[in-house]
């Protein structure tokens, strides 16, 4: 079964325009110009039930945008999107008992009360019955260590305190689906590691379905068995995290020192018909980042040192944090990592 199914969803905003100077001021009072952003440009995904799969992609990718459509909050411009079985934006309340989220800069909690009434208010809004929210709450209070917290006020409790009792609140109606937008950003290494251990054996106990958005890999090197990566509102990859790291992390990164200053697109030129993508530090400092065996190393170096005036040249191993730096750094990747 499916938990999540997406078909060419798209969401344009429009943003104004203002134009420069007094004059232009004048004139966007009287008639405003604006801009179309296709954040969410006709992307296509299924989640069966069960998985967890990793949502990645750098600042303004498109990521929040697609969660607020999957959660009911944004209605898209076009494309079919179903959670759960629902469309989300339709039938959002009996929509939301069955997901949970977590955005990881925002709190559900109310700030000034004790974190168990937010808890008990959250099983109104979820209308769960007395006896599911007791034995839920006892299980979760056990398993995140909540029992010193619950009497406290959230403002009074540090980030990795607090972010336990949102994973808590978001999982007291036992939901199918939770989209986690960053649960462990600023956290220490081993709050982190407690909140993985306890998604994982969430997702084994209950088959729970979830959607994870995280800059930080290590989330999704211990959790996620696929990533979707998004660029400029496209997915560029889907597939699974082995596959990406053998495919590119192969790949190597070249830098050449230049005794004198060159132009990025001479370089390019060199390596016309290679795929390979070529960034400058400076006029001095260039590095080429050669992706897999395809566009062999040996030919790339002889083709730029047969020609450049070279000072050092250094061969980069990657990891998988810096393939996915290139993945995103090199517009030219795009299409290349389909598998
Ligand atoms: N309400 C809005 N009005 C206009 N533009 C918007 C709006 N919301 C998002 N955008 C634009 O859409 C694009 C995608 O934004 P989105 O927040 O989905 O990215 P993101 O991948 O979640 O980024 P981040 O990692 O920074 O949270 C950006 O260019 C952003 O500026």
């Amino acid at each position: 079964m499916l938990a999540i199914d997406v078909k060419n969803l798209t969401k344009q905003f429009k943003a104004q325009r203002n134009r420069e100077g007094v004059k232009g001021a004048l004139k966007d009072l009287f008639r405003r110009e604006y801009n179309e952003i296709t954040a969410v440009d006709d992307i296509s995904f299924q989640i069966p039930k069960g998985e967890i799969c990793g949502y990645i992609g750098e600042n303004g990718a498109g990521k929040s945008t697609t969660i607020k459509m999957l959660t009911g909050i944004l209605v898209p411009t076009s494309g079919e999107i179903h959670v759960n079985g629902f469309v989300p934006y339709k039938e959002r309340e009996k929509f939301v008992r069955g997901i949970g989220v977590v955005f990881g800069q925002r709190s559900q909690l109310w700030w000034d009360i004790g974190v168990i009434e937010s808890f008990q208010l959250l099983r109104k809004v979820y209308r769960v019955s007395e006896a599911d929210y007791k034995s839920r709450l006892d299980e979760l209070v056990q398993r995140l260590q909540l029992a010193d917290l619950l009497n406290r006020p959230v403002r009074k409790l540090s980030l990795g305190q607090r972010m336990r009792c949102e994973l808590a609140a978001s999982l007291l109606h036992n939901p199918a689906i939770v989209f986690l937008d960053e649960p462990t950003i600023g956290l220490d290494i081993v709050v982190k590691t407690e909140i993985r251990e306890f998604l994982k054996s969430m997702n084994q106990r209950y088959e729970t379905t979830i959607l994870l958005t995280t800059h930080d890999l290590q989330d999704i090197e211990a959790l996620c068995s696929r990533v979707i990566m998004l660029d400029d509102g496209k997915v560029i990859y889907d597939g699974g995290l082995e596959e990406l790291k053998n495919r590119w992390g192969k790949g190597k990164e070249i830098v050449f020192q230049f005794t004198s200053g060159q132009e990025l697109f001479a370089l390019q030129a060199l390596t016309a018909g290679l795929e390979v993508a070529w960034s400058q530090e400076n006029e001095y400092v260039a590095k080429v980042w050669v992706p897999t065996e395809q566009a062999n190393l040996s030919e790339v170096l002889s083709r730029v040192v047969g020609v450049m005036p070279i000072h050092d040249v250094k061969i980069i191993e990657t990891n998988t944090d810096d393939i996915v730096r290139e993945i995103y750094k090199s517009g030219s990747a795009k299409g290349k990592i389909e598998l």
